[in-house]
């Protein structure tokens, strides 16, 4: 507490007045809190005279922080029935989710500066204010009348607190009390601090044994091992020390993304993922099992040595088949089992999302061990849903008929009953015996394995899954020079470090053929040579999420990302390139993790 006389809202106006005419800093006449909110705002080019917070259509009104904030809401709401206060719950993103209001005027007022549900009040955007500003100071804030940056705030008084997790110490939300600047009260700030204490005895009584449970498993682990450890379940995410100090935001967002994908698949190892600061870490994935089904997982982090920017070479291992590279450990052990199963003739189904590779090891594998048969190819796309029959004659006919090699791909595009049909056919034992590979094709947000595969498990001796490329990622290395080269015969074209950087913090959901098209797509655009530089690459290799985007989503994503890198990395001057305002841009940035790493050109 201040021991001397607060400022008068008087001189809070001028102090307000000469900060923004002329960026002076009048020690004194405003709270040391406020300036160096006034900072912040003026640093975010957060404008005085325009309001305009993001707004999200879609706000969880019935989250775990909604349903342990409701009895209090309900409480404090009847204890301020018919006063000129509103009562407002964010999220910690400071997007409303939540507002009651005893008073018409102010409810119209708080509709015109858009504090309303769905709205986002960071300080980024509105500058300082009740709740942002609880955000940013981490703790109670309050805010009277001058005291906003915002013009259009001028009126307001506001007291917000955060609400914390107490678990985890992870602030969830705010809640915040406004009122007419005149009405402005110091209680308001005890009245959100106690609201904010009972939010958070009822979200700790709230959190579920599966919480606890997942929390006991974590602390265990973190007990046994120094190395980085993180734990996520549905709401939660905690790391031990060394974690919170290895990761960053985007780090986050990947892990995130990977553990969610590891715990709705059936697939169970480590996996590798680039972190965005360039190190290599293998994920050792535990799942946790719950009182129903699966509580959550526990990961610890072994960051790989460092390899610099140019690896050095090591003899291929033994496992590689001709025209194809990676050699790390996942991808190898993939080459070793088709080689296998190749050299027995041992028919087999390769399982795995689009482009990771699987066409491309059957031929890698039939060149190696049979070099002077041929390769027949049945691609289940020519085959006509209505007429199966020409197409299934034709698989019949070569596969008793040959003992070359025979690929069916794209299994997974058959539809039940041709499955079926196919199934009697593999059955059927021919005179000769091929090797017979069936390639199945998952979907890359449904996980590793498909369902859709069981039906045809059967009719193969073995299945392989060929690993997605951001699980072993470090593969990237040897693929793009490989790629390239497949590409510019002749010509030398190389990748900067800088944008190597990227393709291996990619997340590639079109595995290799996506890798693959990048690398075209930069050297289409680098066609009077030169070596591959950032602003070269497609724009999705630019953001973090591997969220799939609807059309429109991936138009508008690319459409910000090429605004960006041609406005040299200025948010402002993208925004006005594309006629949006900055608030927008910045949202749209933040949802979908957009990176843009150096000043691009
Ligand atoms: N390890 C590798 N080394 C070199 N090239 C590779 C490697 N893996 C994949 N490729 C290349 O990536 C591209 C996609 O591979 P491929 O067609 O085999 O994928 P797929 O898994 O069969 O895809 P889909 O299921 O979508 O048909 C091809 O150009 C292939 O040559």
């Amino acid at each position: 507490m201040a021991n001397f006389p607060l400022p008068t809202p008087h001189d809070v106006a001028r102090a307000r007045e000469r900060f923004l005419s002329a960026g002076e800093e009048a020690e004194g006449a405003v709270r040391e809190t406020i300036l160096a909110s006034w900072r912040r705002s003026r640093f975010w080019g957060v404008e005085v005279d325009r309001l305009e917070p993001p707004h999200q259509p879609d706000v969880d009104s019935d989250g775990p922080l909604m349903r342990a904030a409701r009895p209090v809401l309900e409480r404090l709401e009847r204890e301020i029935a018919d006063m000129p206060l509103s009562v407002i719950l964010t999220d910690a993103h400071a997007l409303v989710l939540h507002r009651r209001t005893g008073e018409r005027s102010l409810n119209a007022h708080l509709d015109a500066v858009s504090l309303a549900p769905g709205f986002s009040y960071a300080e980024q955007f509105v500058g300082t204010n009740g709740i942002g500003t609880a955000l940013e100071e981490r703790k109670a804030a309050h805010v009277f009348g001058h005291e906003h940056f915002s013009e259009r705030l001028q009126l307001l008084s506001c007291a917000g607190a955060p609400i914390r997790n107490l678990l985890t110490g992870r602030i969830e939300g705010v809640i915040d009390i406004t009122c007419w600047r005149d009405d402005a009260s110091p209680l308001m700030r005890v009245l959100v601090q106690e609201a904010a204490r009972d939010i958070e005895r009822r979200l700790l009584e709230q959190s579920s044994k599966r919480e606890r449970i997942l929390l006991q498993e974590f602390l265990a682990r973190c007990r046994r091992t120094k190395k980085p450890v993180l734990c996520m379940g549905d709401n939660l995410i905690i790391t031990n020390s060394s974690a919170a100090h290895l990761l960053d935001p985007n780090d986050h967002v990947i892990l995130r993304e990977t553990v969610a994908e590891l715990l709705a698949s059936r697939y169970r190892t480590d996996v590798q993922v680039n972190l965005s600061r360039g190190q290599t870490a293998k994920l050792r994935f535990h799942r946790v099992p719950g009182p129903t089904g699966t509580a959550g997982a526990v990961v610890e982090i072994d960051i790989m040595p460092r390899t610099s920017s140019f690896r050095t070479e090591t003899e291929p291992p033994d496992t590689w088949l001709p025209g194809l590279v990676g050699r790390s450990p996942a991808w190898t052990g993939v080459c070793q089992k088709v080689s296998a199963h190749c050299r027995t003739r041992t028919s087999l189904l390769l399982i795995g999302e689009p482009g990771v590779g699987k066409f491309a090891l059957v031929q890698a594998a039939h060149r190696q061990f049979f070099p002077a048969s041929c390769l027949s190819v049945f691609d289940a796309a020519a085959c006509k849903a209505d007429a199966p029959e020409e197409w299934l004659r034709e698989v019949e006919a070569w596969l008793t008929g040959t003992d070359s090699t025979v690929v069916l791909r794209h299994l997974d595009r058959l539809d039940p009953t041709a499955m079926r049909r196919l199934g009697n056919v593999l059955g059927r034992e021919g005179k000769h015996r091929p090797w017979i590979v069936g390639t199945f094709t998952t979907d890359a947000s449904a996980g590793l394995a498909s369902a859709g595969a069981d039906g045809l498990l059967c009719h193969f001796s073995a299945t392989v899954t060929v690993p997605p490329s951001r699980h072993r990622i470090a593969d990237v290395w040897d693929l793009v020079p490989a790629l390239l080269e497949r590409h510019t015969r002749g010509r030398e074209v190389g990748c900067a470090p800088e944008a190597l950087r990227i393709l291996l913090r990619c997340q590639w959901p079109g595995n290799v053929a996506q890798l693959d098209r990048a690398l075209q797509f930069a050297l289409s655009r680098r066609s009077a040579g030169g070596r591959i530089q950032p602003q070269d690459l497609p724009p999705e290799c630019h953001v973090v999420s591997r969220r799939v985007l609807t059309p429109w989503e991936s138009l508008e994503r690319d459409a910000i990302v090429t605004a960006l890198i041609e406005a040299g990395g200025n948010r402002e001057k993208a925004a006005m390139s594309l006629g949006i305002s900055r608030a927008t841009i910045y949202r749209k940035i933040n949802t979908y993790g957009i990176v843009l790493d150096a000043p691009q050109k």
